[in-house]
């Protein structure tokens, strides 16, 4: 691939990107678009888990294999290297497209607090949630994170530099803000319905375990006693919460 091809290939995943985390929003949320996690005519509920929990694996399998520096190293031997984190992007949004599209809706309501203090109270959460998601991709390195360094430095010939381990910020409250932004996103509903329990229940589990046994895996092998100390010091996912350690 010639450099502005995979720029632009980057670019494009960028793009595809914000459209896809702007639609997450709205499918959680049931807010504003066409198919909500909500949404539709409930068909038969032993096929609809299945369906669901076999859309919630694929994207866990492509977010588990895919992040992983030894597939990286197999992977960037077919693919430039430089389009390595733009394919990674392209291949969520795919994972998260096949969500919107064929989530089964099971609309029974497990609690219903819609116009009362404690519903506010849970909208207002549920965009704290998505602020915190944001504003931590921002604290380790966004740019990064979406391949848009790596496809500018490819640009301009270079190499980007690496991301640098971050201690700061709410990265000085928890070890993992953005899963904390989600988790806060994905469970803080004035109406949580069979279906969005099923949902929070899965990405919960998936992001606990992905979290400790792979992420963190992965971290203090490329870091070290450094990684090490800080996992010591600083919880999982809830400020001053050491369960999560
Ligand atoms: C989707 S981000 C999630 C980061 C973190 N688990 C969180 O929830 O905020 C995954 C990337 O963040 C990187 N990462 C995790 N913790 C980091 C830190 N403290 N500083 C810099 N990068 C970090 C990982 O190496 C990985 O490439």
């Amino acid at each position: 691939m010639g450099r502005s091809i995979i720029f632009v290939y980057g670019i494009a995943a960028y793009v595809i990107f914000l459209a896809t985390f702007l639609y997450s929003i709205g499918f959680v949320g049931n807010i504003l678009v066409p198919k909500s996690i909500d949404s539709g005519v409930q068909g038969p509920v032993g096929v609809s888990v299945a369906i669901n929990l076999a859309l919630l694996s694929i994207f866990a399998l492509q977010h588990s294999v895919m992040a992983r520096p030894a597939f990286k190293r197999v992977w960037t031997k077919i693919i430039p290297k430089a389009a390595e984190r733009s394919t990674y992007i392209w291949m969520t949004c795919a994972a998260l497209i096949l969500i919107f599209v064929f989530w089964q809706p099971l609309p029974t309501p497990i609690w219903s607090a819609a116009g009362t203090f404690a519903g506010t109270a849970l909208s207002a959460l549920f965009w704290v949630g998505w602020l915190v998601v944001l504003a931590s991709t921002f604290m380790i390195d966004h740019f990064d994170l979406f391949g848009l360094k790596q496809i500018y430095a490819n640009l301009r010939t270079r190499v980007a530099t690496q991301p640098e381990f971050m201690k700061t910020g709410l990265y000085r409250l928890v070890r993992h803000p953005i899963m904390t932004g989600f988790l806060i996103a994905f469970w803080a509903t004035p109406i949580m319905t069979v279906g969005h329990l099923l949902f929070a229940v899965v990405t919960t589990g998936y992001i606990v375990i992905a979290v400790r046994h792979l992420e963190e895996t992965d971290l203090i092998a490329e870091i070290g006693d450094d990684y090490l100390a800080y996992r010591r010091d600083v919880p999982a996912f809830v400020p001053g919460f050491r369960w999560g350690r």
